[in-house]
């Protein structure tokens, strides 16, 4: 078991089948003000073929596997409701606690996020009449960072918000700053969640939830390649985080230069 607020996993049985991967608790900062938080894992098949080794070095290259790998991710949203997202490997799923008995409740099964544009055919007399419906026109990211941003990641933000992107609405902005309750609303409402700084992990958070995200239909990048392709070489590694839609994955994609490179360590 590896944890985000631990430096090295530890090893918990030799006949464990399993490997877990976990951030105990995401978006701590915001607590003190009831701003939602939530917990992250993942989980892998113990590499039989490693019972071998020492215990440290099983322990740590076990917690390194590519997020290809993974058999299974949860994410759990502690706010106004308590919320458990999973995926198995086949479809992304979300069960709401039910207080009064205990128990987790399957409440939106087969989570797809939303596409960008839904288009809408009615059939009248001799007639098909087609239009859309705009949705998932959000942004989300930290944009007081803003000066600090590639100029790929400046354009396309610039772009989306002024409506003059692949599709012609003005984006709304919404940024909670705390990765499990921006990522649980993308994957309800749709549009992209981003953090373009080397900030988050890619065992910890990075993988799981792009696992969920393509689970529903979306994607996870670093701003060039897939979340899930990359091999972790550390077991802190931090890297860009982009999740949403795959129209607005791909939008951000073509941007070309959209990972923020200077990251000064912010305050706040
Ligand atoms: O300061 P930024 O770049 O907006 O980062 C905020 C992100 O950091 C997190 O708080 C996680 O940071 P920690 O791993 O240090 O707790 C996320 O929940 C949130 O999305």
């Amino acid at each position: 078991m590896a944890s985000e607020e631990d430096d090295c996993p530890v090893w918990l049985a030799d006949d464990g089948p399993f490997v877990v991967v976990l951030d105990p608790l995401d978006g701590s900062r915001n607590i003190d003000a009831s701003i939602p938080t939530g917990s992250i894992f993942g989980i892998y098949k113990r590499l039989q073929e490693l019972d071998h080794l020492p215990v440290e070095e099983k322990a740590m290259l076990n917690s390194l596997q590519s997020g290809t790998k993974l058999v299974a991710s949860c994410y759990v949203l502690y706010s106004s409701a308590t919320i458990m997202c999973t995926t198995f490997g086949s479809g992304t799923h979300a069960f709401t606690l039910d207080h009064s008995t205990g128990d987790f409740i399957l409440t939106h099964p087969n989570i797809i996020i939303p596409p960008r544009v839904i288009e809408c055919r009615h059939s009248y007399v001799n007639k098909v009449c087609c239009f859309f419906v705009m949705s998932g026109q959000i942004y989300s990211v930290n944009d007081a960072r803003y000066f600090d941003w590639p100029e790929g990641l400046r354009r396309y933000i610039d772009t989306v918000r002024q409506g003059k992107g692949k599709y012609p609405k003005k984006y709304s902005a919404r940024y909670i700053c705390s990765l499990v309750a921006d990522f649980h609303r993308t994957l309800l409402y749709g549009g992209i969640a981003m953090n373009p700084r080397d900030h988050l992990r890619l065992v910890y958070e990075a993988n799981p939830l792009s696992f969920l995200a393509e689970q529903a239909g979306g994607k996870g990048s670093d701003g060039k390649l897939r979340i899930l392709s990359l091999q972790p070489v550390k077991l802190h590694q931090r890297l860009s985080l982009f999740l949403g839609s795959p129209d607005d994955i791909e939008e951000l994609q073509s941007y070309g230069d959209v990972q923020q490179k200077v990251n000064p360590g912010y305050e706040v």
